[in-house]
C-alpha cells in the first residue's frame, strides 16, 4: 500500500507530511513487539509509554515510515493530532473494511456483555453460520481461540481479525466494546449492524471520572452503526438517547418495550419466561441461571429477528447454551456436601445485586458471599459493593480479589465502610481461606455464591507477582480435602 493511500482518509488529523507519498508499506503496527519488514509505525504517548523514544529501535527491526504525535529526527513521518484516531483510520483502509462484508454485532454495557457475545456466537453455530467473537473470556476467530488481556484490542488487532473472518468466509463479528475501547477510539472506524446495550451502571470511574462520563463514553457506539444499523437497546437507557436519527428497539420489562420479558421463573435448571415480541407472543426456556439473564437473552433474541433470522429457530438454539466460563457457574461437586456453589464474575454492585437476588429466589437456606474488590479501579465502588452484599446475603466473607499492587488490606477496610450494620460479616484475606470457612459455615440447603473473579484464572497481586488461582479449582480443591477428612456430611 503507498502512503498516499491513507492521506486523504486521515486528512482530519495530519498536521504534516514528512515523507514521499509514492512510499509502499507492507505491514501497520503500533507495537514495537510486532514489527515486519517494509512496516508502517504508528508511535504514540500512551498512559505508561511513549514509543517515540523507540523510533530508532522500531526501525531497526524493519519499520520505513512513521505516524507521529511529535516530530522525529532521522526517519520519514507523518504527523497527527491524535494518533489513536489515525490507528483506527489507518486499519480500516489497510485491512480494506471488513466489516462491510461482515454481519457486525457490537455489545457495550457495564455487565452482562461476555454472555451475550457468547450467546449470539452458540446460536449462528446451532444456526450452521460461521463467524468470530471477541470479549473477556476468549476470542474465537475462525476457530482459532486465544485469550486477549484486553476486552476490546486496539484498532489494528480487531480490524486483522475482521479481515482474517472474511479471509475464511466468516459471515458476522461479534465483539465486546468497553468503555475505555470507545474512548480511546479503538473502535472508531468500525461501522455495526447492530450495536447492543445491555445496561449502564456504575463501574470504572477511576479512568472515566464521572458517571455521566461513563455513559457518555457507552453511548457513543450509538454514532458507529452502518447506514440500516439497528440499536437493541435496554428500555431504561431509552431517555439517555442523544441520537434519535437511528433505529432503536428496546427491550425490558416496561410494556412499551419493542420486547417485553414476562414472568420470569427461575429454579437450579434454568430460567423460564414469556417473551412478546413483534412476530407474536413466545416462550424462552435457557439453561442459564440469574433472572438478569433472561435481559441478555432477550437482546440477542431481537438482535437476531430484527436483522432477519427467524425468532422461532433463534429461540429454540437457546435452550442448548450452557453459558459462559465463571459466569454463575455451578459447582456440581458441593452437593456432595448438601450445599450449592456458585462461581460469578459479579464486580459491581449492580451485577452483585442482581446475581444475589437470582439466587435467594431459588434458594431454601442461607446465602453466603464470599467477594473481595480489585484494585486500581473505582475505589468508590468498594462501600457499595460492601452495602449490597451485607444487606442481600446472610452471610458475607470480605477478601482480597486482584489487588494490582493496592494493599489488600486497605481493600478489605474500603469495602467494610459499607457493611450494614448488624448483618453477619468477617473479613478474612487470604480468598483461599475464606472460600474454605464459607465451606464450613455452610450447612446443607446453604448456597455459597464466590463472587467477583470468575474465569480469571491469576490473582493480581502486582506487575511482577501473579499467584495461579481459579476460584473453581481452589473450591473443588477444598471440597474434596473436606471430604476425605470427612469434616463434612455426605448427601
Ligand atoms: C489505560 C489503558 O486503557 N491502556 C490501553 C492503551 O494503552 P496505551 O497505548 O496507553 O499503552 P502504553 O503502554 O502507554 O504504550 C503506548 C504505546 O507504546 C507502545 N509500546 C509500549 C511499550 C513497548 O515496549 N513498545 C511499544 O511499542 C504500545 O503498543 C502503545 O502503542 O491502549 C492499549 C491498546 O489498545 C491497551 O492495551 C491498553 O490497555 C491496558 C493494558 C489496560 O489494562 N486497559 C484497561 C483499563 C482496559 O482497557 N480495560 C477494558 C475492559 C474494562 C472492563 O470492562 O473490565 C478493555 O477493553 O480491556
Ligand atoms: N444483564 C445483566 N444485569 C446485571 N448483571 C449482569 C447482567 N449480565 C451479567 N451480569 C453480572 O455481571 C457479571 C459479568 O457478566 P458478563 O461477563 O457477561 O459481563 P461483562 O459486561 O462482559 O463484564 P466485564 O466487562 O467486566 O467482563 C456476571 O457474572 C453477572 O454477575
Amino acid at each position: 500500500m503507498k502512503i498516499k493511500e491513507i492521506l486523504k482518509a486521515l486528512s482530519s488529523v495530519v498536521l504534516k507530511v514528512n515523507c514521499d507519498e509514492e512510499m509502499e508499506f507492507d505491514y501497520i503496527s503500533s507495537n514495537s513487539k510486532d514489527i515486519k519488514e517494509n512496516s508502517l509505525f504508528i508511535c504514540r504517548k500512551g498512559f505508561n509509554f511513549d514509543s517515540h523514544k523507540l523510533v530508532d529501535d522500531i526501525s531497526e527491526k524493519g519499520a520505513k515510515v512513521f505516524v507521529v504525535e511529535e516530530e522525529i529526527k532521522d526517519y520519514p513521518y507523518i504527523l497527527v493530532v491524535d494518533s489513536r484516531i489515525a490507528e483506527s483510520i489507518i486499519s480500516d483502509i489497510f485491512f480494506n473494511k471488513p466489516y462491510e462484508k461482515l454481519i457486525t454485532f457490537g455489545v457495550t454495557g457495564t455487565n452482562g456483555k461476555t454472555t451475550t457475545v457468547h450467546l449470539f456466537h452458540h446460536i449462528m453455530h446451532e444456526l450452521g453460520i460461521k463467524g468470530s467473537i471477541s470479549g473477556t473470556v476468549m476470542n474465537d476467530i475462525m476457530g482459532d481461540k486465544f485469550y486477549h488481556h484486553n476486552t476490546t484490542p486496539g484498532a489494528i488487532e480487531i480490524t486483522k481479525n475482521m479481515y482474517k473472518t472474511v479471509r475464511e468466509n466468516g459471515k458476522y463479528y461479534a465483539m465486546e466494546v468497553s468503555s475505555h475501547a470507545l474512548s480511546q477510539y479503538r473502535v472508531e472506524s468500525i461501522k455495526y449492524d447492530i450495536v447492543g446495550i445491555t445496561n449502564i451502571t456504575r463501574d470504572h470511574l477511576d479512568f472515566h471520572q464521572t458517571f455521566e462520563n461513563y455513559k457518555k463514553a457507552k453511548l457513543h457506539i450509538l454514532n458507529l452503526l452502518k447506514p440500516n444499523g439497528i440499536a437493541v437497546i435496554n428500555h431504561k437507557l431509552l431517555k439517555d438517547i442523544p441520537n434519535k436519527n437511528i433505529k432503536i428497539i428496546t427491550f425490558g420489562i416496561d410494556n412499551d418495550s419493542d420486547y417485553v420479558i414476562h414472568e420470569i421463573n427461575s429454579n437450579w435448571s434454568g430460567i423460564y419466561f414469556r417473551l412478546e415480541t413483534p412476530y407474536g407472543e413466545k416462550k424462552v426456556a435457557s439453561q442459564l441461571l440469574g433472572d438478569f439473564n433472561a435481559f441478555n437473552i432477550t437482546l440477542v433474541i431481537a438482535a437476531l429477528s430484527e436483522i432477519g433470522y427467524d425468532i422461532d429457530e433463534v429461540i429454540s438454539s437457546i435452550s442448548t447454551f450452557r453459558g459462559v466460563d465463571g459466569r454463575l457457574e455451578v459447582i456440581s461437586e458441593a452437593k456432595k456436601l448438601g450445599i450449592e456453589i456458585i462461581i460469578d464474575f459479579a464486580h459491581t454492585p449492580d451485577a452483585l445485586e442482581k446475581v444475589i437476588l437470582s439466587l435467594r429466589k431459588i434458594t431454601k437456606g442461607r446465602i453466603i458471599t464470599v467477594f473481595g474488590a480489585g484494585g486500581q479501579s473505582d475505589i468508590g465502588k468498594r462501600p457499595i459493593m460492601g452495602k449490597i452484599v451485607s444487606k442481600y446475603s446472610d452471610i458475607s466473607i470480605i477478601t482480597t480479589d486482584d489487588p494490582r499492587g493496592e494493599d489488600p488490606e486497605e481493600i478489605i477496610k474500603d469495602i467494610e465502610m459499607g457493611i450494614v450494620p448488624g448483618s453477619l460479616s468477617l473479613s478474612i484475606i487470604d480468598r483461599k481461606e475464606a472460600i474454605d470457612t464459607a465451606i464450613t459455615l455452610a450447612n446443607r440447603g446453604d448456597v455459597i455464591l464466590i463472587a467477583g473473579r470468575g474465569h480469571e484464572p491469576y490473582q493480581v497481586f502486582n506487575e511482577n507477582y501473579k499467584v495461579p488461582f481459579k476460584d473453581r479449582d481452589v473450591t473443588i480443591d477444598i471440597i474434596y480435602k473436606k471430604i476425605n477428612k470427612g469434616e463434612k456430611t455426605f448427601k
